[in-house]
């Protein structure tokens, strides 16, 4: 992926080659700048690629998005301030035009698997952070995209409300069964929620290695404290070393 820069060109990825199965918990993980959300955006037909080919459920990435295939949760909760909770859910079911009767049917659910169902009425400013971020992954799922695509969701927030989101996001996706694409700068979060860790090197980014995290699940804080935690971390570290150098 090259982007046209006054003056120039920055080659922001460059063989990044990959393929995601059905229902896996990958995490991308690299240094600032190496092209993470660049290639979240790929997969979400946000941008086109300049070259290479990259293929969402077996079509173009256009495709997926024309048939809803993914949610998107931006680092910020980018709810609509107007809107209370329950109407922000229920926003992608509007754009969609689906039935008005089951629109709110559909986001209490989705409010209740993100455990907000008492906070339908409330605005975006009446919540936390977290809770914010939690609104927006329940309007990510609302459509029941059979991928879901997240961009650092949690950088923001405190390590408490982290892991607990962390907990949350795991729970979901082991209900749901979907696929996560998932952007972190943690270590410890991407062991801790993925079956794969994406470890990528400095601009132009490459993909330096992946780590297969064979924890059992459920995960919770005892996952933390196996050794094998340990284990998955320090070789993401060596290869992000490597990848910086
Ligand atoms: N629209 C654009 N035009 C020009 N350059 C861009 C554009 N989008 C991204 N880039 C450049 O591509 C590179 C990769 O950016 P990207 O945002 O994907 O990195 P990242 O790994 O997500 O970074 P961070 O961890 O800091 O969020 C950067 O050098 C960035 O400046």
């Amino acid at each position: 992926m090259v982007f046209p820069v006054p003056g120039g060109e920055t080659v922001a990825l460059k063989d990044a080659d990959l393929e995601i199965m059905p229902g896996e918990f990958i995490s991308l993980i690299g240094p600032s700048g190496c092209g993470k959300t660049t290639l979240l955006r790929l997969m979400a037909d946000l941008i086109t690629p300049t070259s290479g080919e990259l293929l969402v459920n077996g079509g173009t990435p256009h495709a997926a998005r024309e048939k809803r295939s993914y949610g998107y949760v931006f680092q910020a909760p980018a709810l609509m301030e107007w809107r209370n909770v329950l109407s922000n859910v229920k926003l992608p079911l509007e754009v969609m035009n689906l039935p008005r009767d089951g629109r709110d049917a559909k986001a209490r659910e989705m409010l209740k698997l993100v455990g907000l169902e008492k906070f339908e009425r409330s605005y975006p400013w009446q919540l936390s952070g977290g809770m914010q971020q939690r609104v927006s992954i329940a309007r990510a799922l609302a459509f029941d995209p059979p991928l879901l695509f997240m961009d650092e969701p949690f950088g923001a927030l405190d390590e408490i409300t982290r892991e607990n989101l962390n907990m949350e996001l795991l729970r979901l996706w082991k209900e749901t069964g979907k696929t996560v694409v998932f952007v972190t700068h943690s270590i410890s979060e991407a062991v801790f929620l993925s079956t794969r860790v994406v470890v990528m090197t400095a601009r132009p980014g490459k993909i330096e290695g992946i780590v297969n995290v064979d924890l059992p699940h459920p995960r919770g804080d005892h996952s933390r404290e196996d050794p094998r935690f340990f284990q998955y971390a320090a070789e993401i570290r060596e290869l992000l070393r490597k990848g910086h150098s």
